[in-house]
């Protein structure tokens, strides 16, 4: 059995309706009565082989086999960065990002609630992993996107799934704004992470990065930070293992932003409110968001974990990017090597230790933003069709 539990007040809801918050404001997440067991873990890697802690009662999954992704030893990083890098590439996922572990429970869930259409606004991965969850369900998909913001193999997606686009005058926090209005108004169903039900899918990713790393916990996890649901998801995840005694720590959750899109960091180091950014920018235009709504859950992940927030500039995080690339043949999108650059600059500032392991997650795939990807590594050399031409121009 599961219910909805305010993370403010405790308020308890049964969750048989749309609701995305507590009467009280606060954020609402996902409790169950049964503790998990390693032993109750069946089928392939994947967010469905944990259905015994994913909130689905009687609906069947909509999948299009979610998880699973690959962990990689970034040998030659950890050699340069000078301490032990591993990488989760969410990016493998069906639509290329980590929202599908996501959208298979919410658009599962949105199916057993009885819900006729579903929305999100987006900054480009959620609205992929929407349209094509809706499309496998069958259940209208629409799209709320800041114009001319989201890169350009994101919004082919979106349209490819047939799922009906909006372009707002506008930013992400407004864009989303207008969609939580409309929800309350009947319009749809939310699937950006205020859901609760979507967060479930996306804590499997704590589970599967414990079991390919045969259980051995990392010292600290560190992923991008957006509208910062992902990392109070995984690190919902852990505290599930750790209040079941399936693991006896949990990894330090540090989040990375970008410089100009960094209010929940400046909250950290103020210790006090968080200050959205009325017009945050950066090259990161997944996590181009000045008010992230999960703000009060990451803060708790990182607070009661020991772990911390930083931001990189766009260089660092282009050149992490780059790195990845070229190092390890993991090609991730510019938001995604966030991650990469935090660790150089918590390494360099003394708040990560050397002797620490670590795994960044890298949430969305290089081909997600060709334009982004050719800024960052360089044009091609054009010579005449000849064999001494091309001779010449190689190195
Ligand atoms: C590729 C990518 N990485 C990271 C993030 C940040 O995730 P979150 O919004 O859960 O903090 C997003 C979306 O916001 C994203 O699309
Ligand atoms: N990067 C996100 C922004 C929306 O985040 P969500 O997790 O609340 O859906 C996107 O891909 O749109």
């Amino acid at each position: 059995m599961t219910w909805l539990q305010c993370i403010e007040c405790d308020e308890r809801y049964s969750g048989g309706e749309p609701r995305y918050t507590c009467d009280c404001g606060g954020l609402l997440e996902v409790r169950y009565e049964e503790i998990p067991s390693r032993s109750d873990f069946t089928g392939p890697l994947g967010v469905w082989r944990y259905s015994s802690i994913l909130p689905l009662e009687t609906a069947d999954s909509v999948t299009l086999h979610e998880g699973g992704t690959p962990l990689y030893d970034a040998g030659k990083l950890s050699d340069e960065l000078g301490v032990d890098i591993h990488v989760k590439h969410e990016g493998m996922n069906p639509t290329c990002s980590f929202k599908d572990r996501g959208m298979t429970v919410g658009v599962s869930k949105a199916i057993e609630l009885g819900i006729e259409r579903v929305a999100c606004a987006s900054t480009g991965n959620t609205s992929a992993a929407l349209s094509a969850y809706g499309a496998a369900a069958d259940i209208p998909a629409v799209v709320l996107l800041p114009q001319d913001k989201v890169a350009m193999g994101k919004v082919a997606q979106a349209l490819m799934h047939g799922a009906e686009l909006v372009e707002l005058d506008g930013n992400f926090d407004e864009c989303l704004r207008i969609v939580r209005d409309l929800a309350d108004e009947g319009f749809f169903y939310v699937l950006n992470s205020i859901n609760p039900y979507r967060l479930e899918g996306q804590k499997t990713i704590a589970f599967e990065l414990l079991e390919q790393l045969n259980w051995e916990l990392p010292d600290r996890v560190v992923l991008p930070i957006g509208n910062a649901g992902n990392i109070s998801a995984i690190y919902k995840g852990f505290r599930e293992f750790y209040h079941a005694g399936i693991i006896e720590e949990i990894p330090m959750m540090t989040g990375v932003q970008a410089e100009g899109a960094s209010p929940l960091v400046g909250a950290l180091q103020k210790s006090g409110p968080l200050e959205p950014f009325e017009s945050p920018e950066t090259k990161a235009t997944a996590i181009r968001i000045g008010d992230p709504v999960n703000a009060p859950k990451a803060r708790e992940a990182i607070g009661e974990t020991g772990g911390t927030a930083t931001s990189v500039t766009d260089e660092e995080l282009m050149d992490a990017q780059v790195k990845l690339a070229q190092y390890e043949g993991i090609g991730v999108e510019p938001a995604s090597a966030t991650s990469v650059a935090g660790v150089r600059k918590l390494l360099d500032e003394g708040v990560i230790d050397s002797t620490e392991t670590i795994a960044c997650v890298t949430t969305g795939h290089v081909l997600k933003d060709p334009d982004a990807a050719l800024e960052a590594s360089g044009d091609t050399v054009k010579t005449d069709a000849t064999r001494e031409a091309v001779r010449n121009a190689l190195n």
